[in-house]
């Protein structure tokens, strides 16, 4: 289980980018981060991840802290920026042999994976050539590959299908869909209402740092009075229409 509680970050310049907020993603289960841009997303996800520090508040994976056991924690989980760097001088096969090699992942289970998703994520010839050759999305699809190498309990996406090209778009929805029901965990951010519609077991809507609702999809609309979509929720709750 992904446990945030009471997180609270303010940057160096004062800005309060996320204010007390606290949920969990559970094994089994699709969570999707709605909000729109600057809600503090990214800001969430970077501090799970142990890219920035927090100002407040505590962070768990399986109740193991980043800062009692880095390694162990960062184990855990893949994550997939939303603007992902890559080793530009290798090639795709260097690439995640390097992920694969730093998870400690297994020939056999790398062989095997990466040749189901080359398939699924069109690239299969690309792998030969150096990633500085690659267009956006082709880099895009390597590094979804390269979070997915060593099967993460957890995997957490930065707002996943902006750029994606529709099979590939269709095949991670359908991956992360599989993780779940597996026992495993996903945890993304989106500003793409009908994708949250379609895959998410529960949601959470963040607007100006701090959680406006929170729940399965049901759950949310039955708090508010009339039936709506999620956009029209979306919109409300966020208070930008
Ligand atoms: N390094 C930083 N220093 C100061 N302020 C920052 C920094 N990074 C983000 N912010 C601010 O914090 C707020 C939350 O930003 P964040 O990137 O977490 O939002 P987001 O929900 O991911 O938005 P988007 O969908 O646009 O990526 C914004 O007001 C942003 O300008």
């Amino acid at each position: 289980m992904l446990e945030v509680k009471n997180f609270t970050k303010k940057y160096k310049n004062g800005k309060l980018a996320v204010d007390n907020i606290s949920f969990t993603v559970k094994n089994g289960e699709i969570f999707g981060f709605l909000g729109p841009n600057g809600a503090g997303k990214s800001t969430t996800i970077k501090a799970i991840v142990g890219l920035i520090k927090k100002s407040s508040g505590d962070i768990t994976i399986d109740n193991i802290m980043i800062e009692d056991n880095p390694l162990l924690y960062k184990s855990k989980f893949s994550y997939l920026a939303d603007n992902p760097l890559l080793f530009e001088k290798y090639n795709g096969i260097s690439y995640i042999n390097f992920v694969a090699d730093i998870y400690g992942v297994s020939k056999e289970d790398r062989d095997r994976r990466l040749n189901k998703y080359l398939d699924y994520f069109n690239i299969r010839e690309s792998m030969v050539d150096d990633i500085s050759s690659y267009s956006h999305g082709m880099k895009q699809r390597l590094a979804i590959i390269a979070s997915l190498i060593h099967n993460p309990d957890l995997l957490i996406l930065d707002e996943p299908m902006v750029g994606l090209d529709p099979k590939s778009s269709f095949n991670l929805k359908k991956i992360m869909r599989d993780r779940a029901d597996r026992g495993k965990m996903v945890f993304f951010s989106t500003h793409m209402m009908e994708v949250a519609e379609n895959i998410c077991d529960r949601i959470a809507i963040i607007s100006e740092g701090k959680i406006v609702a929170m729940g399965s999809l049901d759950d949310i609309k039955e708090n508010l009075s009339e039936d709506k979509s999620l956009e029209e929720m979306f919109l409300e709750l966020t208070d930008v229409k």
